[in-house]
């Protein structure tokens, strides 16, 4: 839970805050609004879809199927929708991100929902100098991807260049079918780095700072396939995917946000549904009975002549299906983990790093900040820091009281920008790990062998029942974007049925 939404100042205490400032209607206000327009009363008893899931590529899907003219109904766990996508209001103004947040170049699905949705993008900060910290050679500022670190330069560019080549081969919608998928899918990440580069420790404390955030994992516990499919899907149908548009900010997946926060657009699309949501109605039960589907519900049972199901895969495995799920689907599912990831937010009176000629991202090779970005917003002159706290690190130091990750979030910051960000306005987290319907974040990762054995079940329809989420996208799998694409993919083969 963000740290906030316990406190007498937390998310309800802001609504004068600063996202009213920009003409914005604050997230809390925003959200009173959708949740009074969803559906309050009984569920209806029978519709042409029923939808699993209002996270970004649930709500896409029913938008589509509801556009077609037919019957469409979402029933969603929480009380609220979006998903791994969350606004969180600070008490000092402004809206921030507790999930997913960034989209760039290629990501034109979110871009577009976002643009017709009437949501504005504002550029990363990117001017000055990046900061590398190095156990070995100690504080350095950069341009650039890589560090200008000599141990670790040509290894790891090299490195990269082999894993670009590799993934330019790997086809987006069937990674496994690739010759050589048996053979990357045996090894690590971590593996193929120590045994392709001479100074394999630099290079792997390197790319750490690239797993943690974006797979909340360590290099050893990605499968060599999922990574290099992870690379090849960092693209579109027109642009080959690149491990430099997934990591950057320029050019990158990194390069823009949304201005007021990236779940207006979950909200804004549940706000047009409207009653065609219902929350708080957890899937318990899916049946195939006759010529149709019944979905229980917390909230009751609905009748449908077919299902999407966009939750998180591991989620899946909690709803029992009758009959049950084939057995190559389950293994899937049970193989499949969530990363381990939290976002930590540190609010100062100003962004005092852009004035010592600082972007504000900054790389670390230990303790707890080990990736840092600049997470100013439009509406307040504040400075924000924002570090993703993933795989072992979290491990580390996710388990720590409050008080203590703060500390060792605050001291990561100042070896990185200096002292003042011992002292901020303001300090947040939160952690997906602990989050009931997710169960960690950023997304599913594959560990050696599971894509190759299983991957080709992803998404296979089960009789009238058909899979979207992100994890089933074949560009920006894991994205916001691949949410989007999935939900879009899931309702044209539903309407094909139809
Ligand atoms: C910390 C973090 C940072 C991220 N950063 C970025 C980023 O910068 N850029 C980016 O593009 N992406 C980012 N992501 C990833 C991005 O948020 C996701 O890829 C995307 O939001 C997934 O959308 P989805 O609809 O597929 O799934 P979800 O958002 O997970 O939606 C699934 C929905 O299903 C519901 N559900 C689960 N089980 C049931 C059930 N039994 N019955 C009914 N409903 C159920 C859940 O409550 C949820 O609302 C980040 C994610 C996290 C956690």
């Amino acid at each position: 839970m963000s740290t906030l939404s316990s406190s007498p100042l937390g998310r309800r205490g802001v609504l004068a805050g600063g996202a009213a400032a920009v003409g914005l209607l604050a997230t809390d206000a925003l959200e009173q609004e959708v949740v009074a327009a969803t559906l309050q009363g009984r569920l209806p008893r029978k519709v042409d879809v029923v939808v699993v899931g209002a996270g970004i590529a649930g709500l896409v899907a029913a938008r589509q199927v509801a556009r077609s003219g037919k019957s469409v109904l979402v029933v969603e766990a929480r009380k609220r929708v979006g998903g791994r996508v969350l606004n969180h209001e600070l008490r000092t103004g402004g809206t921030i991100e507790a999930g997913g947040a960034f989209v760039g170049p290629t990501q034109d699905h979110i871009k577009r929902l976002a643009r017709q949705l009437g949501v504005a993008t504002f550029d990363e900060y990117v001017t000055g100098k990046n900061v590398y910290i190095s156990s070995l050679l100690g504080r350095q500022e950069f341009t650039g991807t890589v560090p200008p670190d000599p141990t670790i330069l040509l290894d790891a560019a090299l490195a990269l260049k082999r894993l670009n080549a590799f993934a330019a081969q790997v086809p987006v919608d069937a990674p496994w079918a690739h010759p050589r998928a048996a053979e990357w899918d045996r090894t690590t990440l971590g593996d193929w780095l120590r045994r392709n580069t001479l100074n394999s420790r630099g290079v792997e404390h390197l790319i750490r700072a690239w797993t943690q955030p974006g797979f909340g994992s360590d290099p050893d516990e990605l499968s060599l396939l999922f990574v290099l499919h992870y690379i090849a899907c960092s693209g579109n149908e027109a642009t080959i995917g690149t491990f430099e548009r997934n990591s950057d900010t320029v050019d990158g997946a990194q390069e823009s946000r949304f201005v007021g926060g990236s779940q207006r657009v979950p909200l804004l699309l549940a706000k047009k549904l409207g009653k065609r949501v219902a929350l708080g109605a957890a899937v318990t039960r899916i049946e195939h009975v006759g010529h149709g589907v019944r979905v229980h519900t917390r909230r009751g049972r609905v009748q449908a002549r077919r299902v999407i199901v966009a939750a998180p895969p591991k989620q899946v495995l909690g709803i029992d299906f009758a009959p049950g799920l084939p057995a190559g689907r389950r293994a899937l599912l049970q193989h499949l983990q969530m990363g381990k990831l939290m976002k930590c937010d540190a609010v100062y009176d100003k962004p005092f790093w852009r004035d010592a000629g600082l972007t504000g991202f900054g790389i670390a090779d230990s303790g707890a900040v080990r990736a840092a970005f600049d997470n100013g917003v439009k509406d307040t002159g504040h400075g924000i820091l924002l570090a993703f706290v993933g795989g072992s690190t979290w491990r580390q130091y996710g388990t720590r009281s409050v008080a203590e990750r703060r500390t060792a979030v605050l001291e990561g910051f100042a070896r990185m920008f200096g002292d003042q960000a011992l002292h901020p306005l303001e300090y947040t987290e939160h952690d997906w790990t602990k989050e009931r319907w997710t169960g960690g974040g950023p997304t599913a990762i594959y560990a050696p062998g599971v894509m190759t054995a299983h991957g080709r079940h992803i998404r296979t329809p089960f009789r009238r029942i058909h899979w979207a989420g992100t994890e089933t996208s074949t560009y920006w799998n894991g994205y916001m974007d691949g949410a989007v694409r999935s939900g879009e993919r899931a309702a044209i083969e539903v309407l094909d049925k139809l």
